[in-house]
């Protein structure tokens, strides 16, 4: 098996809705697809990659060092010698000769989104789904997760959309099958983002749970505020309430705040997350963390992190991906992660899993199709061929 051909691009994923620190007015992401000689069923087989939203496309990255790297590298360095098949480890190592540890940032979500059309590619070679590869490779348990809890994130704060609005949108969320939600925090007055929260909670069922996300805007005494207020809701957890890298921060919060905290999705590595594991005083019974594998590196990446958590007695069951991406249902499945992030509505076609596994009772079941699942969520399959042929 030989790569013949690697090309990238950058998607759109404009539009209106805002959370307490960006709009989204000039969002994109960078997609990758990596073709082959392989042909199944008369087809080359392709895997194709792409990043989750709050990162804009890394189209300098990829096109000056990581992708070179790769093309240049000796074909055999990036297979598997006992089977011949692609090894995205093995090519994640070459797609990071010559760079310094630290600074990760951009970086990590470029070798992120190739790592992802990696494994895609791998998975269609042996024709299994990516989680059954995951599970073989990486897994614990006997077998993969056969479903994953899932929960809705949306709620943005949007021009014309006040509360009536967020409602309907609540609503709709509970009609596709989700059982618990998550809306944004911290774009607004408390006072109006308390009615925003009681206006949710109000429509949700007995046994559904909302989370809210500050997208790390506040300052330490805003965040304990807050914290103070919504101590009162039984919420499913209070999400980056200051900036992700304000470690002592969260130490003090886990101290005041009852229920769960959940943070982890702008940290783009190992290094990163051993610094939360060991000073921002998280507890590893309640709190959750939701570091994003296409914006740190990928899935080998990913597995540090929890062999690191693992031994502070973190179980993967307290982590719960942010980015609505299809890997992180594979790699939830194959991990035994507690859940993962969808978003029915926004960030589309990118949000979100196979048309054809609807979620029910806020579980969605893993696909059967060999690799990722690209292929069984036409609108993005379609804008994925046309953009990278
Ligand atoms: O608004 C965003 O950037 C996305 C986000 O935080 C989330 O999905 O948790
Ligand atoms: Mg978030």
């Amino acid at each position: 098996m030989r790569i013949t051909r690697i090309t990238y691009g950058e998607a759109p994923i404009a539009s209106r809705i805002a959370n307490a620190v960006i709009d989204f007015s000039r969002m994109t992401v960078s997609i990758v697809a990596v073709h082959t000689d392989l042909v199944v069923d008369g087809e080359p087989v392709v895997g194709y990659g792409f990043h989750s939203n709050g990162r804009y496309a890394q189209s300098g990255i990829l096109s000056t060092r990581v992708l070179p790297r790769v093309r240049e590298a000796a074909p055999d360095r990036l297979l598997d010698p006992d089977t011949g098949v692609i090894d995205p480890v093995a090519v994640r190592a070459v797609a990071m000769e010559n760079e310094k540890p630290g600074g990760h940032g951009d970086r990590a979500v470029a070798v992120g989104t190739l790592d992802m059309a990696m494994w895609d590619l791998a998975a269609k070679a042996e024709g299994v789904p990516l989680y059954r590869l995951l599970h073989r490779r990486f897994g614990t348990g006997p077998e993969p997760d056969p479903s994953v809890w899932v929960y809705a994130a949306g709620g943005y704060y949007h021009p014309e959309k006040p509360i009536e609005g967020l409602r309907d949108e609540i609503r709709g969320y509970l009609d596709l099958g989700y059982r618990d939600v998550k809306i944004k925090i911290g774009g607004a007055p408390l006072a109006e983002d308390l009615r925003r929260i009681e206006a949710v909670l109000d429509l949700l069922p007995p046994d559904s749970r909302l989370a809210v996300d500050a997208n790390g805007r506040f300052d330490l005494p805003t965040a304990l505020e807050y914290g103070r207020a919504l101590g009162a809701y039984d919420l499913m957890w209070y999400e980056e309430p200051v900036d992700p890298l304000d470690y002592l921060g969260h130490a003090v919060l886990a101290e005041e705040y009852p229920g769960a905290l959940a943070t982890g999705e702008n940290l783009f590595s190992a290094a990163d997350v051993r610094n939360l594991r060991r000073h921002a005083g998280l507890r590893p019974g309640t709190d959750i963390l939701q570091m994003d594998p296409s914006l740190s590196y990928g899935v080998a990446e990913y597995d540090s992190m929890l062999r690191d958590l693992a031994q502070a007695g973190w179980s993967p069951r307290q982590v719960c991906p942010h980015g609505g991406n299809q890997i992180n249902l594979a790699m939830a499945a194959a991990f035994g992660f507690g859940g993962c992030e969808s978003y029915p509505e926004v960030f589309q076609p990118f949000g979100g899993f196979a048309d054809t596994t609807p979620v029910r009772d806020g579980r969605v079941p893993l696909p059967d199709a060999p690799g990722l699942g690209v292929e069984l969520k036409p609108a993005l399959h379609t804008l994925l061929r046309e953009h990278l042929h």
